[in-house]
């Protein structure tokens, strides 16, 4: 187990047994004396069976977003999710804090998980951007682990499971965590033969002409004897092949576990398969996200030198470093800008530094103008 606690976002379509899950995983954390830190990202749900460290429902009323931004559910929910969005770096000041050893009491275990519970509407948390913000400012302080929750029994047929992993493909490449497949509700079906299919193609193909054969090809999950159009169509089941052999690649990155949320069989291996994902995601994943962020932060400083040079060209101004030009300035020029420069506190050199000797020299303040109101006035001037 790594120093840092891990963060489990739980992840699933409405009625996969997410709540279920995060309250079987959370008693068993409190079973093992393990304290989990709980949060909840639902501001629609009306109870949950925990206790909640941060609550979305706390800071924000989602019943009154919805009236008053005029909203729907989804529209509610995303709204709801952006408005905690903006807290978002408190949230994670106070996970550092509140998971660190605490010296006063050496006697409390260490928080060592992080567990998060999200809307069922999943395109609603995994495709906004307050979600990928969310997502990456855990990521970038805990090791983070997405648990894809999955409806067994409603995903035994193959068009409903081959559904069903394209979306968790689509979160795993959006998130860009690590993620751990949890078949639900085992005490109901036994994920065995979605275990099997992610291993076997031939187990696919066979299970696939046996729903033609039978006519349940197509989504007979609810209905037994299947509902689906009779022998299916030949060119659903040629897609549903060609899938499955292109989702191999995918499957070989994904931890597969059956749990019972209700009996709570399984839980014991989902919490190896999050040790297995914490080394995996501080190998392949955190150099690829340091990476991006890296990168966000390049962009934006080479965005904010070319809207300078730009302002610097508006205003006629030649963007070298004034130390480069042979401007035959006397000693004492010299001396002045040093003072000034020093009062500036941002050196001769550089755009940054020139860009607020010009605004002095306009005779305002640099905190008094945003950069957008002084490129106008400099175009009036
Ligand atoms: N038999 C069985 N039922 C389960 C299991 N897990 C959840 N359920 C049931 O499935 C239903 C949905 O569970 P929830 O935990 O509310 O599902 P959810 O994904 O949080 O649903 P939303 O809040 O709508 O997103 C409830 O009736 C649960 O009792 C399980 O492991 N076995």
């Amino acid at each position: 187990m790594a120093d840092r606690p891990v963060c489990i976002v739980c992840i699933g379509m409405a009625g996969s047994g997410k709540t279920t899950f995060m309250q079987r995983i959370n008693a068993y954390l409190h079973g093992t004396s393990s304290r989990p830190y709980v949060i909840n990202l639902d501001p629609a749900v009306r109870t949950v069976p925990f206790t909640p460290n941060i609550d979305i429902r706390d800071s924000v009323n989602y019943k009154e977003v919805m009236k008053q931004y005029k909203l729907g559910p989804n529209g509610g929910i995303l709204t709801s999710l952006n408005l905690f969005t903006t807290k978002v770096d408190q949230v994670v000041k106070l996970l550092e804090k509140r998971t660190k050893p605490d010296p006063q009491k050496p006697e409390t275990k260490p928080i060592k998980h992080i567990i998060v519970d999200t809307p069922g509407q999943i395109e609603v948390f995994v495709w906004s951007a307050s979600g990928a913000i969310l997502l990456d400012s855990l990521a970038t302080s805990f090791p983070t682990v997405i648990a894809y929750i999955i409806d067994t029994p409603r995903t035994a047929s193959t068009s409903t499971f081959m559904s069903n992993m394209l979306y968790a493909c689509s979160i795993l490449y959006k998130t860009k965590l690590p993620m751990i497949l949890v078949f639900n509700k085992s005490d109901v079906k036994d994920p065995a033969f979605a275990k099997e299919w992610m291993t076997d193609f031939d187990a696919f193909q066979t299970a696939l002409r046996q729903e033609e054969e039978t006519g349940s090809f197509g989504g007979g999950d609810h209905v037994p004897g299947g509902s689906g159009p009779q022998g299916g169509s030949g060119y659903m089941s040629s897609l549903l092949n060609s899938m499955s052999l292109v989702l191999d690649e995918f499957y070989s990155h994904l931890s597969v576990v059956g749990v019972s949320s209700m009996t709570g069989e399984g839980v014991n291996e989902f919490f190896e398969a999050v040790e297995s994902k914490i080394d995996e995601f501080e190998r392949d994943y955190q150099p690829e996200l340091e990476k991006r962020q890296a990168d966000r932060t390049k962009n934006k400083e080479d965005q904010r030198q070319k809207e300078i040079s730009k302002l610097m060209k508006d205003m006629s101004v030649d963007d070298k470093p004034e130390k480069d030009q042979s401007d035959p300035l006397s000693d004492m020029d010299d001396e002045d800008d040093d003072m000034d420069d020093q009062e500036d506190g941002q050196g001769t050199d550089g755009l940054e530094g020139r860009f607020q000797r010009v605004l002095k020299g306009s005779q305002r303040s640099a905190q008094d103008l945003s950069f957008e109101r002084y490129l106008n006035s400099a175009k009036i001037g």
